[in-house]
């Protein structure tokens, strides 16, 4: 377990990493009645690049759900912004409500950020995943709006490795069934059917973050290792990539899934799947409930053709904990698949781990704080990837410009046209689809041009969203 005292090391790693020390520099979409005064600038002395700051700290405001890690809460904290924390996921009318004047809002795998969710929010600037999938959130719309999405690419990948790794052995040897028959009384000592796992093959559908991971640890115990995936990824040890997943399907003892919710991973395991599979062998998801048709699980576990299942992740899963959440009503099979034999269930928390939860909670807190005080957009998952170097400490009269438009021909022209009384000190444009989104640092600029400015680059017919941060 990490202890404080890690943590702490952790974040003030990361905290110099991103350069959050000192004082932050604060944005708004819109300018708000503080953009209008002249609020004096605060640089840290310690700091090498001049702290942004148009508006007051406390003007931003976050919204953090799901029970978020105080990691990030106390990032927030120290930035000065208003954390508004949640335990739980909202309702879609609570949400709607919610995010309507925040700046910011973190969620988990439960919230559903849709395009009518999105909708409502008139200030949101960036959303932040504090997970690995971000199947949640309308990531299209997200970026048609101008709203930046970051995640945590891996932070919880080997805690979801480690509980697939211990699925497979609880399921090769029983171990749900014999530790509910003992919490019950009954002693049912049994070797029929139960197997150790050396020499048997573990077939990982989807080989990223999570996939490589476990094939690491499954040669470990002597485990052969298949892979299938839509690309060609280099074999870690031993493991070998089949070409179809038929092959994996035929060859595999146990197979787990490790791919992310798209359309095409959509029942990716289903009747047909379950057919092609080896007699007696095992199903393993902790990536998305959609990836495997249950009902069809059902059908091959009561026929004795699947021999027990582990799974992490629901079509739909419960808002919040609590005895009773889930029921037949979530999803109707759910009272048939809990009376049949060797079959894991636990509530999505294969990345719920302290060292996980806690380096999550960093990283994303880390990159909204930047992408709000700086603007940098690097390891955003909806936007053009976009940064500049800090300003020079004795840089006076400087503004950074951050305009986020429709990718179309003559935009360059038109805002340098409007920045072109000032000196352009950098600039980097990128695009990704139809949005993009150019950062510039311009010099020479006083207090009274700075509206005209953003009057300017506002009425702009490609304009999605500005902020001039200064
Ligand atoms: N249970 C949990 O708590 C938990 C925790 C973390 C992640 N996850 C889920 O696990 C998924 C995988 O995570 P990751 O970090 O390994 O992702 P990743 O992006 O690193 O790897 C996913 C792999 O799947 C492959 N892939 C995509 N579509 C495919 C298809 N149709 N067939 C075969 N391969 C395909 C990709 O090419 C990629 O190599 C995430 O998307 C997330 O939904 C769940
Ligand atoms: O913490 C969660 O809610 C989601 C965990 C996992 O599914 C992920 O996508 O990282």
């Amino acid at each position: 377990m990490a202890s404080p005292q890690q943590i702490n090391n952790l974040q003030n790693s990361f905290q110099s990493a991103v350069n959050l020390g000192g004082s932050p520099g604060i944005v708004s979409t819109s300018p708000t009645q503080s953009f209008m005064s002249s609020v004096p600038r605060r640089v840290s002395a310690s700091r090498q690049t001049k702290a942004l700051k148009p508006f007051s700290t406390g003007d931003i405001k976050i919204l953090l759900l799901e029970n978020v890690n105080q990691t990030a809460v106390e990032i927030f904290n120290g930035q000065g912004y208003q954390v508004e924390f949640h335990k739980s996921s909202l309702s879609e009318d609570e949400l709607i409500e919610k995010i309507r004047d925040v700046h910011a809002v973190g969620i988990r795998s439960k919230t559903r950020l849709t395009e009518k969710v999105l909708k409502h929010a008139k200030n949101l600037v960036v959303v932040g995943c504090f997970c690995i999938g971000t199947n949640q959130v309308d990531l299209d719309y997200a970026a048609k709006i101008g709203v930046a999405v970051f995640n945590s690419p891996f932070s919880n990948s080997r805690s979801v490795a480690e509980l697939i790794m211990a699925e497979v052995i609880s399921l090769a040897r029983q171990l749900g069934d014999r530790s509910i028959e003992m919490h019950t009384g009954t002693w049912n000592k049994v070797a029929s059917k139960c197997w150790e796992v050396r020499g048997k093959t573990l077939g990982i559908i989807g080989y990223g973050h999570i996939g490589s991971q476990l094939s690491v640890l499954a040669e470990a115990f002597g485990m052969q290792v298949l892979y299938y995936d839509i690309v060609t990824i280099m074999a870690l040890g031993t493991a070998k990539q089949v070409s179809t997943l038929d092959k994996l399907l035929s060859e595999s003892d146990f197979v787990t899934c490790h791919v992310p919710a798209t359309e095409d991973t959509k029942n990716l395991l289903s009747a047909p799947q379950f057919a092609a599979m080896k007699d007696g062998s095992y199903v393993l998801n902790a990536s998305r409930g959609t990836v495997i048709d249950i009902p069809s699980l059902i059908q091959a576990i009561k026929a004795g053709k699947i021999a027990g299942t582990a799974l992490d992740v629901y079509p739909h899963e419960p808002a919040k904990n609590g005895a009773g959440a889930f029921n037949d009503e979530l999803n109707s099979w759910i009272s048939e698949l809990v009376s049949l034999p060797n079959v894991i269930l636990t509530p999505h928390i294969g990345g719920s781990t302290e060292e996980a939860q806690s380096a999550i909670g960093i990283e994303v807190a880390a990159n909204l704080s930047k992408y709000i005080n700086e603007g940098a957009s690097v390891g955003s998952v909806n936007f053009p990837e976009v940064s500049l170097r800090g300003l020079d400490l004795d840089q006076e009269n400087v503004v950074r410009v951050l305009y986020i438009h429709h990718n179309v021909p003559g935009v360059l022209k038109t805002v340098n046209n409007i920045l072109s009384n000032h000196n352009i000190e950098k600039q980097f444009s990128d695009s990704s689809g139809d949005i993009a989104y150019l950062m510039a640092d311009i010099s020479s600029v006083n207090q009274s041009d700075i509206k005209d400015i953003y009057d300017q680059l506002n009425a702009t017919e490609y304009k999605i969203s500005i902020r001039l941060l200064y």
